[in-house]
């Protein structure tokens, strides 16, 4: 009912050329997830503002359904997410289809009700290492049954907030859903003590939407710890929310734009919490053109473009784009975080490897240094995105600077993040 189904071919073939004119960017995962998430746990009525379509948005729609919220379109497009009377159902079983943040945010948000659930999910997500719930939610009161800490994961007990000490080094992701889960159950003078965070401003994202929606939100020490105090906290009002511009998938549009092209991305905030717009940062070490307004983002190919040395350790999602960058930077590009891309929909690093150097890219690995030596011009190739819908962009944006076609393959994964991005590539494409 509520996807607007966008077709993407499963091979999608991009020839080289150059994009100019105004593009706006898709509504961010990140930001539009959370605001499910918040929806139902606020126990109230909320309007959320110009709402994703991918299929991991559609993915957390069908959860906070399937935990009680009553979700409709309205005509201007926003969505009315009524929680107020929402009780999960008994025996739940919950798909999380292939996302990553789904079932990690949304897994203690489930355990809080005293039914036993089973959480599944498809695709790479099966593969994906969630043995920090086998690890933490016994501590909290509810039992876990999984398969060796991948899906399928069965869960029953009712969750209790309690001080409690996690690892972060892994994926925030886990922490996030954690907040969430203590703030829906109104946790008081609680302490979650957190060693090795990585994906830092994701917290900060995730603290921003508790406040937006009027949540109880906890302390932040340093990200170390978050304590949540003993304080009155008023129960939340209706909200009107506004997903945010993604950052994410707008670092392929604005590598688009520096490559090849005189573009225009609107929608996205520079004042945004979310991780991504360092993309900036590469962007104006590698010596583009670029003019930095309020919601928007000029960009124009530069000549000469040099190259960059950037710490991915926070922004992992951007090894990706900038690599299509690095690609075309004369000199060795520098992207230190390799160690946080094993998890992802693919091993990143190997399948950066593995495609760019179809195209002639040569990229080497120093230990957690990721290392680019930059082009002129890639080859013509057929690529793979291993079902990873961050390749398949990073693919496509190189392309326009290839000596002839790329063809990607499995190329419609970029329906979990950006179903729109080749038609959008495709818009700005000067004929
Ligand atoms: O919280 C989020 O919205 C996300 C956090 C990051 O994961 P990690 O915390 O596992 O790095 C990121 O890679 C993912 O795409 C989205
Ligand atoms: C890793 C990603 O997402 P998730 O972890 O939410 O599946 C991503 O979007 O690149």
């Amino acid at each position: 009912m509520l996807n607007d189904n966008i077709q993407v071919p499963a091979t999608v073939s991009i020839s080289p050329g150059r994009v100019s004119g105004n593009v706006y960017a898709p509504a961010s995962k990140s930001s539009m997830q959370r605001a499910c998430a918040a929806a139902l746990i606020s126990k109230s009525i909320s309007r959320i503002y110009n709402p994703g379509i991918s299929n991991d948005d559609m993915a957390s729609l069908h959860v906070i359904r399937l935990l009680g919220a009553k979700v409709s379109r309205q005509d201007n497009g926003s969505l009315l997410v009524d929680s107020s009377e929402a009780q999960a159902a008994k025996d739940l079983q919950i798909n999380f289809g292939e996302s990553g943040l789904g079932i990690r945010m949304f897994t203690p948000i489930a355990a809080l009700n005293k039914f036993p659930v089973k959480i599944t999910g498809e695709g790479s997500l099966l593969c994906r290492p969630m043995y920090f719930f086998d690890e933490v939610l016994p501590q909290l009161n509810v039992q876990v049954k999984s398969s060796q800490g991948r899906l399928p994961i069965e869960i029953s007990g009712g969750l209790v907030p309690k001080d409690i000490t996690i690892d972060g080094s892994l994926s925030s992701q886990f922490l996030t859903g954690l907040l969430f889960a203590y703030a829906a159950a109104d946790a008081q003078d609680v302490t979650i003590t957190v060693n090795n965070l990585n994906s830092r401003p994701y917290i900060d994202l995730t603290l921003k939407v508790l406040q937006d929606f009027g949540l109880r939100v906890p302390v932040n020490n340093d990200y170390k710890s978050f304590h949540f105090t003993s304080s009155q906290c008023a129960p939340p009002g209706e909200v009107h929310y506004t997903v945010e511009g993604d950052w994410s998938g707008a670092a392929f549009l604005l590598v688009a734009g520096a490559v090849a092209g005189n573009i225009t991305v609107k929608g996205l905030d520079t004042f945004s919490a979310q991780a991504d717009k360092k993309i900036l940062e590469a962007l104006m070490d590698a010596g583009c053109s670029m003019s930095v307004r309020e919601n928007e983002i000029e960009i124009s190919a530069a000549a000469g473009l040099k190259a960059f040395q950037i710490n991915a350790t926070d922004c992992p999602d951007l090894f990706p784009p900038l690599v299509a960058l690095a690609s075309f930077c004369t000199g060795k590009s520098v992207i230190e975080g390799v160690h946080r891309l094993a998890h992802k929909e693919s091993d990143r690093a190997k399948t950066l490897m593995e495609e760019f150097s179809k195209l002639g890219v040569n990229i080497s690995l120093q230990d957690n240094l990721m290392i680019v030596e930059g082009l002129q011009q890639v080859r013509s190739a057929q690529v793979h995105s291993h079902n990873d819908h961050r390749i398949a962009m990073a693919c496509a944006v190189a392309a326009l600077r290839a000596g002839g076609d790329v063809i990607i393959e499995q190329a419609d994964a970029v329906k979990k993040s950006y179903p729109a991005f080749y038609r959008d590539l495709e818009m700005l494409r000067v004929k």
